[in-house]
């Protein structure tokens, strides 16, 4: 198969579609995939590190607002759907795939017009802008979620998961967390405000620091990329103890997640693929900042499962925090139960559900 896949911006949209390409080649050693995304996104850093042909397209996102800014949005997404066109006509792809964020917009736009076979995936249960103008002109819609099924042309959905959560699902612990300095055996606290880090997170969980360095659990901090100097520098008066780890960005998430014995995050899509599909207990601070709240929706649906506990970001403070922290990692027990509830949410077969989707539309 040669398949033409975009998503960008965040990597909720980036990493699943890494884990089909990977679903991919695994069929099918012999796919040819390309990636078409922006140069801005994360998808410029992450999608040329593992080796995949990567190609790049100028555009940016409307203003909620009448703005001139909107005039060159518009300019932009059509150059960007002429730019789409041209990397089209010279990799012949059979299937065109988006999985989110303004380019896949352009890219899956211009190869329905061309009559190339489309389909895109909604990682949400609320379904993104980009996603419900594309759901006109596309093959198929997969979904993750089953709420988002109603807001979309209902013969073109097909409930198959995210990919990620088969990426991540049955990966054994390796002793991943040795690279952080971190104890394999001793119970770990993740803290990580999604692809990109949350600065209300990160605030409250860098007040933190100075009680989680006395617990005898571990922690591991991720900032997000651009928020990793600013917290140092915060904690240059009260640095953290060996059983507390920051790091700006993990790598290689799906090594570490099976390590962790509770997450405290973002109620991103991917992220939740990834926590029901390995079973991991989790205390979610959904984003106020996205479309439609859609972030509490993802996270009520765990939570509702027992899999999960909601703190919102208003009363997220060093104390709250501590106070869930500490809670979950002294309670085995409730972890356990969290956990089994977690996992029975899990979608672990999401990935080969999709490319059986791509074969459907395949001429
Ligand atoms: C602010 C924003 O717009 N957030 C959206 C974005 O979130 P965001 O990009 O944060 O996406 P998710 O939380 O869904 O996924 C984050 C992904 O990044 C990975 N990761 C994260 C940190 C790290 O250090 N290393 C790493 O590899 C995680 O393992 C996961 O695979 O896309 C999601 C999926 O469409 C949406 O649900 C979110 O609402």
């Amino acid at each position: 198969m040669r398949l033409m896949i975009s998503g960008g911006g965040t990597g909720g949209h980036i990493y699943p579609a890494l884990a089909l390409i990977d679903a991919l080649k695994a069929h099918d050693p012999h796919a040819e995939v390309q990636y078409v995304g922006t140069h801005r996104g994360l998808e410029n850093r992450i999608v040329p590190e593992r080796g995949i042909d990567f190609k790049t397209i100028k555009i940016q996102g409307f203003k909620r607002s009448i703005s001139l800014q909107n005039v060159k949005t518009v300019y932009l997404f059509l150059k960007s759907v002429v730019t789409a066109r041209k990397y089209i006509k010279a990799f012949k792809p059979d299937v065109v795939v988006g999985t989110g964020g303004y380019v896949s917009g352009a890219v899956v736009f211009a190869a329905a017009r061309m009559h190339i076979p489309t389909v895109i995936h909604e990682q949400n249960s609320v379904v993104g802008v980009t996603n419900k103008f594309l759901s006109r002109y596309v093959d198929k819609i997969a979904i993750s979620f089953e709420s988002a099924r109603s807001q979309f042309p209902a013969d073109k959905v097909v409930m198959t998961g995210n990919p990620r959560a088969q990426q991540v699902a049955g990966i054994q612990k390796t002793g991943a967390l040795a690279q952080f300095g971190l104890k394999p055996d001793v119970p770990t606290a993740l803290i990580f405000g999604g692809s990109r880090g949350a600065a209300r997170i990160n605030a409250a969980a860098a007040a933190a620091v100075p009680e989680l360095n006395q617990r005898d659990y571990q922690t591991l901090f991720v900032t997000g990329q651009v928020h990793y100097d600013k917290i140092m520098d915060r904690l240059a008066a009260t640095p953290p103890a060996d059983n507390v780890k920051i790091e700006p960005y993990i790598k290689n998430m799906p090594a570490i997640l099976p390590e962790v014995a509770v997450i405290l995050g973002r109620a991103g899509a991917t992220s939740i693929a990834e926590i029901t599909a390995l079973g991991i207990p989790s205390i979610l601070v959904p984003s106020p900042y996205v479309t439609n709240d859609h972030q509490t929706k993802n996270a009520q649906s765990l939570v509702e499962a027992g899999a999960a506990e909601i703190v919102t970001e208003a009363d997220l403070t060093a104390t709250s925090l501590l106070n869930v922290v500490d809670r979950l990692m002294g309670s085995a027990t409730q972890r356990a139960s969290m956990a089994e509830h977690a996992r029975k949410l899990g979608m672990p077969d999401a990935a080969d559900q999709l490319l059986a989707v791509l074969e459907s539309v395949r001429h």
